[in-house]
């Protein structure tokens, strides 16, 4: 694998963009398939709610355990597939979580699942804060703040950050800095705005693939969202190799210096009204990328993601009239006619064609694999399901 994140600082570059906040922004060219960062990251915790099941995975770096794995004998809430992985357990985290399984299954009994999770990740942060105060202030600096005025809080968010305080402030050892209640809906506010997740593999049986682990990933975190992104993230969290929990961005097409880049903040089949709600209600904004332009003049019935598909295979004959537009998005606008006065009424179907996975309720998005030599691989791989398909399409 390209090891893109040693060279991330040549390849983009942070932007403020109006409206948008900070982004990452092409440096230089960027070629289709090409890996733009590497990182580790920041913070990784636990999705599993800790008192309702027992996760199958080691909790430091999120592999499969084996049977033979033993669980903490301190807390017994979690287990490790090594002593190196066992080290990242820190006294204060053990007690915290063998204290609050104790005392709180009436605490946590009448608020969601989430809450458990959502408390891992804040025993995760205070312990950061702690063990590297460079670290926390990396992850202070990045976008959410827990304000009423933010548009990504809401009233039950800020309910949650008073409940979790205050929990944890009774039950847990004397956290290992002073965390004020501002703080603590601070560090949750980021933790909803910038988490990546990192997913179970996914097999047809296991359509609902549930997360494993939850990471904060700063310099990825800077990526804006674009319903038809430019590049895309890969992870092998059972890859045996180190840094298995790193997150990798590629480029799924050629950009030119000065693009914005952008990911998909999920699948990208996901219809307009869905897509919409998802990106106010979790990320506080209302998307306006080419895609939403058109999309916003669709009726009701037109915008079923099953429709999409549909659509999909309909307009496959207009494949090669769009395939010169590819990479390039104020180009796609004029040529494409991504302006919503155009008669076409699906002007991204080429990206459907050529980048989205067409194994069953998969819905990755494909990016070719790293180039080898000055030509794009004609060799695609997808985000989720990990396989690879030839692209017919491929003008090289
Ligand atoms: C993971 S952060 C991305 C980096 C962020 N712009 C920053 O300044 O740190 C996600 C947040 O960026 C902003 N954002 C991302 N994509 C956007 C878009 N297409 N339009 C407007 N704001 C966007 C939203 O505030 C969202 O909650």
């Amino acid at each position: 694998m390209n090891d893109g994140g040693a060279k991330a600082e040549t390849l983009l570059k942070v932007a403020e963009i109006g409206g948008r906040g900070r982004s990452l922004v092409a440096a230089q060219s960027l070629r289709a398939g090409q890996v733009i960062l590497r990182e580790s990251p920041l913070l990784l915790y636990s999705a599993f709610p800790f008192l309702s099941s027992v996760s199958p995975y080691c909790d430091h770096c999120f592999r499969l355990v084996p049977s033979s794995a033993q669980k903490c004998q301190s807390c017994s809430l979690v287990s490790f597939c090594s002593p190196n992985c066992l080290a990242s357990h820190t006294p204060w985290i053990c007690e915290s979580l063998r204290r609050l399984h104790q005392s709180s299954s009436a605490a946590f009994a009448d608020q969601p699942s989430d809450r458990q999770v959502q408390a891992r990740f804040l025993l995760s942060a205070y312990n950061l804060a702690a063990a590297s105060p460079s670290d926390f202030q990396v992850l202070l600096s990045l976008q959410g703040s827990g304000n009423n005025g933010d548009s990504s809080s809401s009233v039950t968010d800020s309910a949650a950050a008073k409940f979790l305080h205050s929990l944890l402030s009774a039950v847990c050892p004397p956290l290992p800095v002073p965390i004020s209640p501002e703080l603590t809906a601070a560090l949750l506010a980021k933790d909803k705005v910038n988490a990546f997740g990192l997913m179970e593999p996914f097999s047809v049986l296991n359509e609902k693939r549930s997360v494993r682990a939850y990471g904060i990933y700063p310099k990825t975190s800077f990526l804006n969202h674009d319903c038809l992104p430019n590049a895309c993230r890969f992870d092998y969290v059972d890859s045996a190799s180190d840094g298995n929990t790193d997150i990798i961005i590629r480029m799924i097409h050629d950009v030119p210096q000065g693009r914005e880049i952008c990911l998909s903040y999920f699948p990208v089949n996901m219809n307009y009204s869905s897509r919409q709600k998802r990106l106010l209600e979790d990320y506080g904004f209302k998307c306006d990328c080419d895609r939403c332009k058109v999309e916003s003049s669709w009726s009701e019935g037109e915008e079923d993601e099953n429709d999409v598909m549909e659509e999909m295979d309909d307009e496959d004959g207009q494949e090669e009239e769009m395939e010169d537009q590819e990479g390039d998005k104020e180009e796609e606008g004029e040529a494409c006619g991504n302006g919503v006065d155009d008669e076409s009424s699906f002007p991204h179907a080429y990206f459907f064609v050529r980048y989205m996975c067409e194994k069953e309720s998969c819905f990755g998005t494909l990016a070719p694999l790293p180039p080898k030599t000055n030509d794009a691989s004609k060799v695609l791989e997808c985000n989720v399901c990990g396989s690879l398909k030839e692209d017919e399409v491929s003008g090289n």
